[in-house]
């Protein structure tokens, strides 16, 4: 459970994230909503401990960010530009980041590169890959760890209709998983499918979103 207690932030004068205060729980879907620049990415940065925060809390099951834990101890995060390594293949990719942590197996990466719809005997390195290709596989780096919080901006960015539909299902089962699942994204239809909650981003505030699911 992710809780945020009147949470600042404000970069050259200007308040980013406005006194937000929101609980995620585990096993829910919520959609950030908003323009650019509404403070999407900016609230996911605050969540997974990339940024520092001005004044309030966020705590990670009980624990504070940047007080206990300098980041949530189990993340998957797909925040902008992906750090894929353009020179590896898309399992050399997720075998490098398997070391950190050790909580894959080599079988977990193929698995993850599978149903992200890649191939994982795929020779070709990732700068030979579609933009959608990337997007995939920077999906699969988001979740091959089974994390317990999941963070994706804009996940279906240059995803082409079957890819899209795959992600949705993927993001359904990780949510019966456990996982507790934030996406930011401009276009509603994903978060109109994906989301429990809907919550409108506007000039670094957050809102209740008429359009919020049961
Ligand atoms: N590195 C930075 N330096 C200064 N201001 C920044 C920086 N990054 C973002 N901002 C500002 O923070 C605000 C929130 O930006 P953020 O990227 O969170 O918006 P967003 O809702 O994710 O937009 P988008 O839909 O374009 O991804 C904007 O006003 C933006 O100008």
């Amino acid at each position: 459970m992710i809780e945020l207690n009147d949470v600042t932030k404000s970069l050259n004068g200007h308040l980013v994230l406005d006194h937000i205060s929101r609980t995620f729980m585990d096993g829910r879907i919520y959609g950030l909503r908003g323009k650019n620049g509404a403070g999407k990415t900016m609230l996911l940065r605050a969540i997974a401990g990339l940024i520092n925060i001005e004044s309030g809390k966020i705590m990670i099951n009980g624990t504070q960010l940047h007080d206990g834990m300098d980041f949530p101890p189990s993340l998957g995060i797909l925040i902008e530009n992906n750090n894929l390594m353009p020179e590896y293949t898309a399992r050399k990719n997720l075998q490098l980041l398997a070391k950190i942590k050790k909580v894959a197996s080599d079988a977990d990466i193929d698995a993850t590169i599978t149903r992200v719809g890649l191939d994982p005997d795929d020779k070709r390195t990732v700068k030979q890959f579609s933009l959608g290709m990337r997007q995939r596989l920077a999906i699969a780096q988001a979740l091959f760890e089974r994390p317990a919080l999941i963070l994706l901006d804009e996940p279906t960015n240059a995803i082409d209709t079957d890819g899209v539909n795959q992600v949705r299902t993927i993001l359904l089962e990780e949510k019966a998983r456990g996982a507790t699942i934030i996406i930011a994204s401009h276009t509603a239809e994903d978060l109109v499918v994906l989301a429990d909650e809907i919550y409108d981003m506007a000039e670094g505030k957050i809102y209740e979103s008429a359009d919020t699911q049961d």
